[in-house]
């Protein structure tokens, strides 16, 4: 398995505030996350997670460990050997779909726009083919959606139009933070399999999900990191960690989800 690690985090270590108000808020992290796999991230409020996984993806920087995506450091920044590719292969879907679409850009234009960034020549047939699919593999008919604009679209329908503008590019590592939280519960079963259906069309993406909701986390996840304070509290497969927690915080949060 060691082989198929894309993105290593080791002994990661963040700090936010100035002086006297200077907190540690990650302490000692180690995370491996292996091609192909759903990684879930869970914790209470504050315990980390956001902070981890943007330093993960790059978006943040560690104050001490190092990242390091497919054996390059990313761990300082726009600097780092690692840091272009790992930009160029990663995929971020966020909370609010609604902040992460331009209200003025059509779904087209939106699901489009990372494709012109990245393959500057390509040409309009290419770009509508590529969006296509996108749109497709998360449930939403290119026909019907491709000229709408984010207020023609329910919660639901934008998070997809996310996702899939997230994915259109073919990222080898997806973060979706929190992707079901501003959801509702009967939109969030096609999230979910807008999620399933994108881990089979590209079975060597590796997922990382942050979330609150362990029935989430159970559907989608192969492996589950418990952070609590920002350590560490136990990882291992989800089935296992769900079934038989072998740590107090984590017993404490499953029966507070159940
Ligand atoms: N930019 C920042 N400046 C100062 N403190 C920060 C900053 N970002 C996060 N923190 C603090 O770091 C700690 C971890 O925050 P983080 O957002 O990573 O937690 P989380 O587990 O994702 O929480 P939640 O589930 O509430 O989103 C929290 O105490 C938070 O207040």
């Amino acid at each position: 398995m060691a082989n198929d690690v894309v993105l290593q985090g080791s002994h990661i270590g963040k700090w936010f505030g100035r002086r006297s108000e200077r907190r540690q808020v990650l302490f000692d992290v180690s995370v491996a996350v292996h091609a192909g796999e759903c990684l879930a991230v869970i914790g209470g409020s504050g315990s980390g997670k956001s902070t981890l996984t943007r330093i993960l993806l790059g978006l943040e920087t560690a104050d001490a460990g190092t990242v390091t995506y497919q054996g390059a450091d990313v761990t300082c920044g726009s600097r780092a050997a690692g840091y272009q590719a790992l930009r160029r292969d990663s995929g971020l879907v966020y909370q609010d779909p609604f902040a992460s679409l331009n209200p003025r850009w059509t779904v087209a234009r939106s699901v489009g726009e990372p494709l012109h960034l990245r393959h500057r020549g390509m040409g309009s047939d290419d770009v509508a083919r590529r969006c296509a699919e996108a749109l497709d593999t998360v449930g939403l008919e290119p026909s019907t959606f491709l000229n709408r604009y984010p207020v023609d679209l329910s919660g639901g329908q934008a998070q997809r139009v996310a996702i899939a503008r997230a994915i259109v590019n073919n990222p080898k590592v997806l973060l979706a933070d929190e992707p079901m939280s501003a959801i509702d519960v009967a939109a969030r079963v096609q999230i979910l399999e807008a999620f399933a259906a994108i881990r089979r069309r590209t079975p060597d993406m590796a997922l990382i999900v942050v979330s609150h909701d362990l029935g989430v986390v159970q559907h989608l996840a192969d492996r589950i990191v418990v952070l609590h304070d920002g350590r560490v509290e136990e990882e291992g497969p989800t089935a296992r960690i769900l079934r038989e927690p072998r740590n107090a915080y984590t017993r404490t949060l499953i029966e507070a989800a159940s």
